[in-house]
């Protein structure tokens, strides 16, 4: 019997990403899911009628394979991986109830493409620091996949990385079903800062296409943007990567260009006149690199790399200046 058989899955959170996320599970034929969700009303509609109401509605949750749980105590109970699928600004607050032991012995996989406001580290390093779990059993999942074209079972493609090659394939093949090609890849912090930063590209883009600007300044800015992300994982962790393979471009080229992108569409109205506040009101979905775009340049501030990008980002997210000067001086500097 393969080990994909009867493996026990928990997954924290209750947006699109984690219903995608199990809806790919579920093409596995022997699996248990066990889905912790903070929102009540929507465990109760799940129970019942076996569909998130608030996100991929359409999208069905087999009753045989999807327990839901209240507690994250519970859902984490006796499972070989726990998938962390919560924007990472609420990542604490929802593993408050867990401690080391709720997660010893077990594999974390962060579907996670952001940092931890205010400490600015990776989810990766926080899960190990926080809850002593090994590196090699934390993994990430990254690559160009949006969860809407999941729930349409469009063809979508997968990088699973971890420092732990076994981790990594072995959770590839979990992912791997009729729509879906996941690869393993043993670039774990590059991969993961990749994911954040092509966030703040994305929301850029939105904002230069709020203020008017068209498909060649874009293409100009995505093109800066691969320097830019060069560079600062070069400086974080310098080694060979192939960073025009989809881990990394197809996820700045996807997020850039998407009509599902969330941090393209916040990017957007900031960009048509929005301020941030509304801009959040009025997205039910979280755009994380609003949160991406405080923590890199924070952590900027020991790197000195030059991000002119994520810059422009900050001084109109943060320090509310005028989206057109801010972009018209970024004009001048990219090539
Ligand atoms: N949606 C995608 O296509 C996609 C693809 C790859 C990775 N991701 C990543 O997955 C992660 C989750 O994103 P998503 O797209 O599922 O989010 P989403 O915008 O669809 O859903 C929002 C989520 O945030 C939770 N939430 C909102 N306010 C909260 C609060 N105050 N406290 C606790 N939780 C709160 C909601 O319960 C819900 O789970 C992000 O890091 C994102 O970058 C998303
Ligand atoms: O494109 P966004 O902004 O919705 O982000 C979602 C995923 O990261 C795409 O891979």
């Amino acid at each position: 019997m393969s080990f994909l058989n009867n493996t026990k899955i928990a997954v924290i959170g209750g947006g699109s990403w984690a219903t995608a996320l199990i809806k790919i599970l579920c093409e596995q034929q022997h699996i248990q899911i066990r889905w912790w969700l903070r929102n009540g009303n929507d465990i109760e509609h799940i129970r019942k009628f076996h569909h998130n109401p608030s996100y991929l509605s359409d999208v069905y949750l087999s009753p045989k394979k999807v327990k839901v749980f209240e507690k994250t105590k519970e859902a984490v109970k006796g499972a070989d991986f726990v998938i962390l699928a919560v924007p990472a600004a609420f990542v604490q607050e929802s593993l408050q109830d867990l401690n080391e032991s709720h997660l010893r012995g077990k594999r974390v996989v962060s579907a996670i493409k952001g940092m931890i406001p205010e400490e600015n580290i990776l989810v990766t390093d926080w899960i190990s620091e926080k809850y002593k779990v090994p590196l090699n059993d934390i993994a990430v999942i990254a690559g160009p996949c949006h969860a809407e074209e999941v729930a349409l079972e469009k063809q979508s493609y997968l990088t699973i990385s971890s420092t732990d090659a076994g981790c990594a394939e072995d959770f590839s093949k979990l992912m791997t079903c009729r729509f879906v090609t996941a690869h393993p890849l043993a670039d774990l912090y590059g991969v993961e800062y990749a994911a954040v930063m092509k966030n703040i590209i994305a929301l850029a883009c939105g904002i230069t296409h709020g203020l008017g600007n068209g498909d060649n300044f874009q293409a100009v800015m995505v093109s800066n943007a691969m320097q830019e992300i060069r560079h600062f994982v070069t400086a974080l962790d310098p080694r060979e990567r192939q960073l025009s393979t989809s881990a990394y471009l197809g996820d700045l080229l996807v997020t850039a260009y998407s009509q599902f992108s969330r941090n393209r569409l916040f990017g957007n109205m900031i960009g048509r006149g929005y301020s941030v506040k509304a801009a959040q009101l009025e997205m039910k979905m979280i755009a994380e690199g609003y949160y991406a775009t405080k923590s890199i340049f924070e952590l900027n501030k020991k790197l000195h790399v030059e991000l002119p990008i994520t810059t422009a980002v900050y001084r109109i997210l943060y320090q509310e200046e005028s989206p057109s000067l801010v972009i018209e001086e970024l004009k001048k500097v990219l090539k």
